[in-house]
């Protein structure tokens, strides 16, 4: 019998890289078989999985060498079951080489009818230990770009950006922090619990569990101990799950009790829960996204949290005129849809699905969301404009354009409720940007924007 724990990871990187998907949609597609293993089983997965879409160009270059078919006369399914047991072979000390390059032709067998296909996966990976150590570092003359990409697994394209905006020695600080694994990071549910019980409830289930140093109110922690609907509290809304920078940038928008708030872009309600919170549950906040089935789970989320003052609306919000029917809002969290550049160590497959063409189509996207917000906004309102990226394109230069053609709307800096600590990572202009290599935080962006007045029509 193949271990579920393979299989899983094959099907769940053959979707991936088939549809072109994100890998926490595909993830969700796979939640019910994911919760039916068993705690190991998950673990491998799980490893299997990130390990694969972390260093996909380096254990490319492995099969290339150990194989007499070119990589891309490969069927994609097969390159996909060598990748994971290479990954096995190299960095899983826990799987004997043997038991790597077994499962591997049994899943050949489970996936593919062609005769040879089998055999040719055995043959390349009896190959892999003569050659991997040998290709597996670049030489050391190569130059830094080709070296960057070569050794930690970056596609060009994002190292020569990177490079021409920050030099070598950061870049090359930046490409090896993607490739870290990230602490999680909870924020504290307070209607529910606080810190110090729940410090005690997590003790026992992860690893390294402390106050973020960042924010209030957050545990930074590692290795859980089963999937995180499993931990102790989450049944009873004392916590979501949230990386500090976005929890900074939900301090940002300030909101306050009995307010009117949008959170435009709404997803499965990370922001929601937080935004609300900070709201103590007093006010309203309407949630949209175009996408119905997330907003059902947040619809789940927020039961869960013991939060009710959320109504849900599936909506186009780049149609400006249709977004008139949500009314006008004292203040909208703008979480718009972006690369994900910042947080590529999270999402791995971010390295493969991307490229320069697509940052200026999230650009077009985000310049029509922001044109829908202005419009939302009440005189005197505030918005936060977000994304997790830090590329100009996603970021100031969206911003910088946007203002150009708003006369009434201003950059904030951030109030009170922003934490002393966190002001060290605001721009001059008081830009949230926080540095994934630098900080131990997501790569983000954030930038409160205020409205001081009517818009001025200006005749032509
Ligand atoms: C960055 S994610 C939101 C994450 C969420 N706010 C959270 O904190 O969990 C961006 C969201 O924008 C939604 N979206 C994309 N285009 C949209 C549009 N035109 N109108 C409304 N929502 C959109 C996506 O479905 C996705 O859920």
């Amino acid at each position: 019998m193949q271990s579920d724990a393979r299989k899983t990871a094959l099907q769940i990187l053959i979707k991936i890289q088939a549809k072109r998907l994100p890998l926490d949609l595909v993830i969700e597609d796979f939640q019910n078989t994911i919760n039916t293993m068993d705690p190991k089983d998950r673990r491998l997965m799980n490893a299997i999985v990130y390990g694969v879409l972390r260093w996909r160009s380096r254990l490319d270059r492995v099969i290339a060498e150990s194989s007499r078919t070119p990589l891309h006369k490969i069927e994609p399914r097969i390159r996909d079951i060598l990748r994971i047991a290479i990954f096995q072979i190299i960095y899983l000390d826990r799987v004997p080489e043997s038991a790597a390059i077994h499962t591997a032709v049994e899943l050949t067998k489970f996936i593919s009818s062609t005769r040879g296909a089998p055999g040719f996966v055995n043959g390349v990976l009896r190959n892999v230990q003569k050659v991997w150590t040998k290709i597996y570092d670049p030489p050391s003359e190569t130059p830094f770009i080709q070296r960057m990409a070569w050794k930690h697994a970056i596609p060009e394209w994002m190292l020569e950006r990177w490079t021409a905006r920050f030099g070598e020695d950061r870049t090359e600080i930046l490409a090896q922090s993607v490739n870290r694994i990230p602490s999680i990071t909870l924020r504290v549910n307070r209607m529910r619990t606080d810190m110090e019980n729940l410090q005690g409830l997590m003790d026992e289930k992860v690893r390294e569990v402390s106050p973020n140093p960042w924010i209030n109110d957050a545990l930074d922690f590692s290795h859980p101990e089963g999937a995180i609907d499993r931990l102790p509290g989450f049944r009873d809304g004392f916590f979501q799950i949230q990386d500090a920078s976005a929890q900074l940038a939900g301090l940002m928008l300030a909101p306050r009790s009995g307010e009117r708030i949008l959170d435009a872009c709404a997803g499965y309600g990370g922001k929601t829960g937080h935004l609300a919170l900070l709201m103590q549950n007093k006010g309203e906040i309407t949630a949209v996204d175009l996408n119905g089935s997330k907003l059902m789970r947040l619809t789940h989320e927020m039961q869960r949290l013991g939060v009710n003052i959320v109504k849900t609306q599936t909506q186009d919000l780049t149609n400006s005129k249709a977004a008139m029917n949500l009314g006008r809002f004292d203040r909208i969290f703008l979480d718009a849809p972006c690369s994900g550049m910042g947080v590529i160590r999270r999402n791995p497959d971010i390295k493969w699905n991307r490229d320069e063409e697509g940052l200026k189509n999230f650009a077009l996207r985000q310049s029509k969301l922001l044109e829908t917000m202005a419009a939302l906004l009440k005189p005197g309102g505030l918005m936060v404009y977000a994304v997790c990226s830090t590329e100009p394109e996603e970021t100031t230069e969206v911003i910088d354009h946007f203002l150009a053609h708003h006369p009434e709307m201003h950059r904030e800096a951030p109030g009170a409720r922003f934490p002393d600590q966190a002001r060290t990572l605001l721009t001059e202009k008081n830009d949230f940007m926080p540095w994934q290599e630098t900080f131990e935080l997501d790569g983000f962006f954030a930038t409160a924007l205020r409205k001081t007045g009517r818009r001025k029509v200006v005749a032509s």
